[in-house]
C-alpha cells in the first residue's frame, strides 16, 4: 500500500498493490497492519456500500456532528467517481478548502477522509459501486449536509445537473451551516 499526501493535511490517497494475472487481479483492499505502518491507525466499525444507477449521481456533501463524526476510507469497486473532501474543522488553517480525487475500479485508489471533513462524490459512470469503511456508527440525528453547489466552495463537479436525493437538494451552504450548527460541534481531529 502506497500513501500519497494531498494538499489537505490528513486527507490521504492510498494505492494498494494489485496483482494481475490471466484470471484478473488480486488486491488487499484493507490491511490494518499495513495501514498502521503508514501511520494510519483507525478503528472502523461499519462498512457501507452504495450503488448509483446513473452517471452524474451526486451524494453529498455529508458529515456527522460530534460525538458521531466519522473518518471514512472510500473506494470504488465498479465504475468511477469524483470524490471530494471539504475541511470544515473549526480553526483549521485550511477551513473551507477541498480536495477532489478520481477513484475508480481501474485505479484502485482509496481516499482517507478524516472526521471533521464533509464528504461527497459524483459518479462518472453508470452502475457505480462505492464501498467505504467508517469509524463511527450512522446516526440520523447527527447527520448533516452542505449544499454540493455552494458557490464559495466552487467545486468543479463533472456535471451541472446531477441526480440528487431530496435531502441533498436542500442543504445549507457552509456559511449557513456554521450559523445553524456551530462548527465546534464538528470534530477537530
Ligand atoms: C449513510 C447511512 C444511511 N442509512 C440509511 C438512511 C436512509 O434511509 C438511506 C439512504 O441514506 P442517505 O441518503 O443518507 O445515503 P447517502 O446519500 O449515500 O449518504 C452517504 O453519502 C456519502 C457521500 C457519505 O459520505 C456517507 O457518509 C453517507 O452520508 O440509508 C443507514 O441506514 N446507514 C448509513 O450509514
Amino acid at each position: 500500500m502506497k500513501r500519497l499526501e494531498t494538499k489537505l493535511e490528513g486527507v490521504v490517497i492510498l494505492e494498494p498493490a494489485v496483482y494481475g494475472d490471466h484470471r484478473g487481479f488480486f488486491t488487499e483492499s484493507y490491511n490494518r497492519k499495513n495501514l498502521a505502518g503508514l501511520g494510519i491507525e483507525l478503528d472502523f466499525v461499519q462498512d457501507n456500500h452504495s450503488y448509483s444507477a446513473e452517471a452524474g449521481t451526486l451524494r453529498g456533501l455529508h458529515y456527522q456532528l460530534n460525538p458521531m463524526a466519522q473518518t471514512k476510507l472510500v473506494r470504488v469497486t465498479a465504475g468511477a467517481v469524483y470524490d471530494v473532501a471539504v475541511d470544515i474543522r473549526e480553526g483549521s488553517p485550511t477551513y473551507g478548502e477541498w480536495v477532489g480525487v478520481i477513484l475508480s475500479e481501474a485505479n484502485h485508489r482509496q481516499l482517507l477522509i478524516p472526521a471533521g471533513f464533509a464528504h461527497g462524490f459524483c459518479t462518472i459512470t453508470p452502475h457505480t459501486h462505492v464501498s467505504y469503511k467508517v469509524t463511527d456508527y450512522y446516526s440520523a440525528e447527527h447527520d448533516r449536509g452542505i449544499r454540493w453547489d455552494d458557490p464559495e466552495l466552487a467545486i468543479p463537479w463533472p456535471v451541472t445537473r446531477p441526480v440528487l436525493s431530496d435531502k441533498d437538494s436542500k442543504h445549507p451552504s457552509l456559511r449557513e451551516a456554521e450559523a445553524h450548527f456551530p462548527y465546534r460541534e464538528v470534530s477537530l481531529t
